[in-house]
């Protein structure tokens, strides 16, 4: 089984996208944590750096290589541990670049058309908030040096993308999350909504 976990910055992704691989092997299920973009490969490497020092050129190539990132997570990591029957949680997938990428200029349709052939996950979670201002104190109190995509009004503007990822993936089960709630309710609607 193949989920993804996604949202705005500070929504509280990998919190629990770990939390429930933790839960999951305790009972006896075999699952896997993973995140994009990778940190082990070329364009994953790339890409992280472009981000911490904002030299982003050509917004079309930008988007590219998280598409070919994820390509390559999708051969190397994802499907491998399909194979194997592990449930595989991806902290951030293409939704991620529906928000982001479309922020900064690209096309939607294009968005959608070069992530056609990217494995769609069995389930896709969203984190969202109530209140954004929740998310700003988290990042803030994160403390880490922000990325480009982690000022004020960029995160107000990423939640309505991400509201309608419904419509750009009509086909896809997307669920949305408060991100406001606690990290175990959110485990235990997760696990609800999978038992069906
Ligand atoms: N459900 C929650 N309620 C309150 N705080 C949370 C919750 N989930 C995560 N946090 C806190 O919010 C901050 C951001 O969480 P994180 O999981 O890193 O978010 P993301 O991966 O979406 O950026 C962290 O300090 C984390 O401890
Ligand atoms: C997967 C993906 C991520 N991103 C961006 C969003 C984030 O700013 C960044 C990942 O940053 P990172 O610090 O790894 O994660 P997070 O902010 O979730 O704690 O990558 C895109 O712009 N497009 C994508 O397709």
């Amino acid at each position: 089984m193949f989920i993804a976990i996604d949202g705005p910055d500070g929504s509280g992704k990998t919190t629990l996208a770990k939390s429930l691989v933790d839960q999951w092997n305790s009972e006896g299920t075999a699952a896997i944590y993973t995140c994009e973009p990778t940190y082990d490969s070329e364009p994953g490497r790339q890409l992280r750096q472009m981000m911490r020092s904002g030299e982003i050129l050509d917004i079309y190539a930008f988007a590219d290589l998280f598409v070919e990132d994820r390509k390559e997570h999708i051969r190397t990591l994802i499907m491998p541990a399909i194979t194997q029957g592990e449930v595989v949680v991806c902290d951030r997938y293409k939704y991620s670049a529906l928000a982001y990428q479309q922020l900064q200029g690209v096309d939607a349709d294009y968005l959608i058309e070069k992530n056609r052939t990217c494995l769609i996950p069995d389930f896709i979670f969203i984190l969202m908030p109530q209140d954004p201002e929740v998310l700003c104190q988290r990042i803030a109190r994160r403390g880490q040096a922000r990325d480009v995509f982690e000022e004020r009004d960029f995160l107000q503007r990423t939640l309505s993308c991400y509201e309608k990822l419904p419509e750009y993936f009509p086909k896809e089960k997307i669920f949305f999350l408060n991100a406001e709630d606690t990290t175990e309710e959110n485990i235990q609607r997760i696990k609800k909504i999978i038992a069906g």
